[in-house]
C-alpha cells in the first residue's frame, strides 16, 4: 500500500528548495493511529532549522511578491491539477497518519484543491481604490500588497486542507511561507512540498520544518522577517501564540476551538435534524472544530429525536479508515481516549444516562465507540470543554430564549447548527446565536467560498471565500501631489 504513497511520504524537511534532515540527525516517529504500528519518521527541527526557512522564505519573496497575479493564478490552478491527479494516494497517506474513514480523506483532499482553485482565482481580484480627494490637485491610492513571509502552524485533524486555506490565499496574494504541520500528521504536510515542486513553484516559497512545537513556534513568532502568523489548533496555543507574536507586532490569524451547540425546535423536520446530526457530530470521529458539542432538543420532540439519534448511531460502522465501508475511524491517541472517557465519567457522575456506546469499541487501540447519552445538564463539563470525539450529549429544553442563551453560554463561538420550520424563529434564531458559522437545516456547511473563522475565543480572521485573503495583504494609502494639475 505504501507504494502508492510512497512519491509523497517525505522524511525530510524542505528548506529553500532542498529536503534536509534536521541537524541534529534527530527524528519523531509517526504512527498509524488504526494498529499503533510506526509508518516512519520525520526530522525533528528546531530553531535554527526553522530561521534558515524563515530566511529561504524571506530571500524568494523579493521575486515572489513581484509576479503578476495571472502568473500566480496559473501556477496555483497547476497545484490544483497536481493534487486532483493525485487524490487517491493523498488521501490514502492521510489515513495511514490521521485514521479517518477513505472516503472522508479523499474528501478532504478535493476540499484541498478546491481551496487552491478558489484562490487562484482570487489572486487576480485583489482590488485596490482610488479614493475622491479632498485636494484639487493631488490623487488618493490605495493599494494592497502581500505581507511577506508569513509562518503557518497545522493541527492533525485536516492535515492536508487546513494548510491549503492557508497556503492558497498566501501565495495567491504574494506572500512566501514556512508551514510547521502537526508532528502526529506530518506526511500530509510534507506532500504539500512536493505538490509545490511538481506544480513548478519556484524554490523557497514554500518550506516545511517538522519538530520541537515549541522551538519551531517561539522561532517563528519571535523572528521579525516573518510578518505573519496563522494558526489552526487548540485556544490554549492560539493564546500563547498570540501573545508571542505581540513582540513583534505580526499580524495574526487564529482557528481555534469550539464549542458548537445543535438546537432542534419542536417543529423541525426529525428526520433531516438527525441527518445533520449524524455529520455534524460523527464526522472525523468528532474530531473537527466544527463537530457538535452539545445537542439542545425541545421537550416535546425529545423523545421522537433521541430514539432516531441512537437509531442512526447504531448504524455507523466502525473500523480503520482503509477497511471497505468503514464509516468512524480511531481517535487520534491514548490521550484524546482518555479525554472522552473523563468527560463521560463526569457527565453520568452527574445524572446523565448513556443510550448507546459509552465505551472503548471492542476493536481495541483507539477506537471509540459511537455514544449518545441524555439529561445532560449545565453543571457537566461538557458545557464547556471541546470533547473531540464521537459523543452526542443532549440537553433538553423548554423555551426558545432558554436554548438560545444556553447555545450562547460559552467563550466560544465557531460553529451552531439549528433545526426548525418557522421562518421568523429561523430569524430570531440565527440573528441571537453568537457563531461565525450558522447551519439552518443543515449539518455540514463547510466549503471555500464562504468565510470560516469564529467568534469570541473560536479565533480570529476568515479563511476561504472573497475574505480569506484579505488577511495576507497590507492596505497602503498613497497620496500623490505636485501633479501640476
Ligand atoms: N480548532 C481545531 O481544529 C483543533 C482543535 N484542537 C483542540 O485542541 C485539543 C488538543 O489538541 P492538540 O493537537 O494538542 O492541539 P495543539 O493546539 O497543541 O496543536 C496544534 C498545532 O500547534 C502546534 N503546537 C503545539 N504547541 C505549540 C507551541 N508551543 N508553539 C507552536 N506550535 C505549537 C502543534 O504541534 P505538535 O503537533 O508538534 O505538538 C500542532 O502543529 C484537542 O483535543 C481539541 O480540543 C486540536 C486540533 C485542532
Ligand atoms: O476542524 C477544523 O479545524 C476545520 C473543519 C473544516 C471542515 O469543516 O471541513
Amino acid at each position: 500500500m505504501l507504494k502508492k504513497t510512497s512519491h509523497f511520504m517525505r522524511e525530510a524537511n524542505l528548506i529553500g528548495g532542498s529536503w534536509v534532515q534536521a541537524d541534529s540527525g534527530e527524528t519523531i516517529e509517526v504512527v498509524n493511529p488504526a494498529n499503533g504500528q510506526t509508518i516512519g519518521t520525520v526530522p525533528k527541527c528546531g530553531r535554527a532549522e526553522t530561521r534558515r526557512a524563515i530566511e529561504a522564505a524571506e530571500a524568494a519573496f523579493h521575486s515572489w511578491k513581484k509576479t503578476s497575479a495571472n502568473d500566480r493564478a496559473k501556477l496555483l490552478r497547476r497545484l490544483h491539477d497536481v493534487i486532483m491527479d493525485n487524490q487517491d494516494a493523498l488521501a490514502e497517506l492521510l489515513v495511514l497518519e490521521q485514521g479517518k474513514p477513505l472516503a472522508e480523506a479523499k474528501g478532504e483532499v478535493g476540499m484541498s484543491a478546491a481551496y487552491i482553485l478558489w484562490f487562484a482565482e482570487e489572486a487576480r481580484r485583489v482590488y485596490g481604490d482610488v479614493v475622491p480627494s479632498p485636494w484639487a490637485d493631488r490623487r488618493i491610492l490605495v493599494t494592497k500588497e502581500p505581507v511577506g513571509v508569513i509562518g503557518a502552524i497545522t493541527p492533525w485533524n485536516f492535515p492536508s486542507s487546513m494548510l491549503a486555506r492557508k497556503l492558497g490565499p498566501a501565495l495567491a496574494a504574494g506572500c512566501t511561507a514556512v508551514a510547521k504541520p502537526a508532528s502526529q500528521t506530518p506526511y500530509s504536510g510534507l506532500a504539500w512540498g512536493v505538490l509545490a515542486e511538481e506544480a513548478g513553484f519556484p524554490a523557497g516559497v514554500v518550506n516545511i520544518v517538522t519538530g520541537s512545537a515549541s522551538a519551531i513556534g517561539d522561532e517563528l513568532t519571535e523572528n521579525p522577517l516573518v510578518r505573519k502568523i496563522t494558526f489552526t489548533g487548540s485556544t490554549e496555543i492560539g493564546k500563547l501564540l498570540m501573545q508571542k507574536a505581540a513582540g513583534t507586532v505580526k499580524k495574526v490569524s487564529m482557528e481555534l476551538g469550539g464549542n458548537a451547540p445543535f438546537l432542534v425546535f419542536n417543529d423541525a423536520d426529525v428526520d433531516r435534524a438527525v441527518q445533520g446530526a449524524i455529520v455534524a457530530k460523527y464526522r472525523n470521529s468528532g474530531q473537527t472544530c466544527v463537530c457538535t458539542n452539545r445537542f439542545f432538543v425541545q421537550e416535546e420532540i425529545h423523545d421522537r429525536f433521541v430514539e432516531k439519534l441512537v437509531e442512526a448511531t447504531s448504524k455507523l460502522k466502525v473500523g480503520p479508515g482503509l477497511e471497505e465501508g468503514s464509516q468512524q475511524g480511531p481517535l487520534i491517541d491514548e490521550k484524546a481516549v482518555e479525554k472522552v472517557e473523563e468527560l463521560l465519567a463526569d457527565a453520568t457522575s452527574k445524572g446523565a444516562k448513556v443510550a448507546i456506546g459509552g465505551k472503548r469499541h471492542a476493536l481495541g487501540g483507539t477506537f471509540f465507540e459511537p455514544t449518545v447519552i441524555t439529561g445532560a445538564s449545565p453543571e457537566m463539563r461538557i458545557m464547556e470543554e471541546e470533547i473531540f470525539g464521537p459523543v452526542s450529549p443532549i440537553f433538553r429544553f423548554k423555551h426558545e430564549e432558554e436554548a438560545v442563551a444556553m447555545a450562547n453560554a460559552t467563550s466560544f463561538g465557531l460553529a451552531c447548527y439549528f433545526y426548525t420550520s418557522d421562518l421568523g424563529r429561523a430569524f430570531r434564531v440565527m440573528e441571537g446565536l453568537k457563531y461565525g458559522l450558522v447551519g439552518v437545516n443543515e449539518g455540514l456547511i463547510t466549503t471555500v467560498e464562504a468565510p470560516f473563522g469564529g467568534f469570541k475565543e473560536s479565533g480570529l480572521g476568515k479563511e476561504g471565500g472573497y475574505q480569506g485573503i484579505e488577511d495576507y495583504l497590507d492596505t497602503k494609502y498613497v497620496c500623490i501631489g505636485g501633479l501640476g494639475l
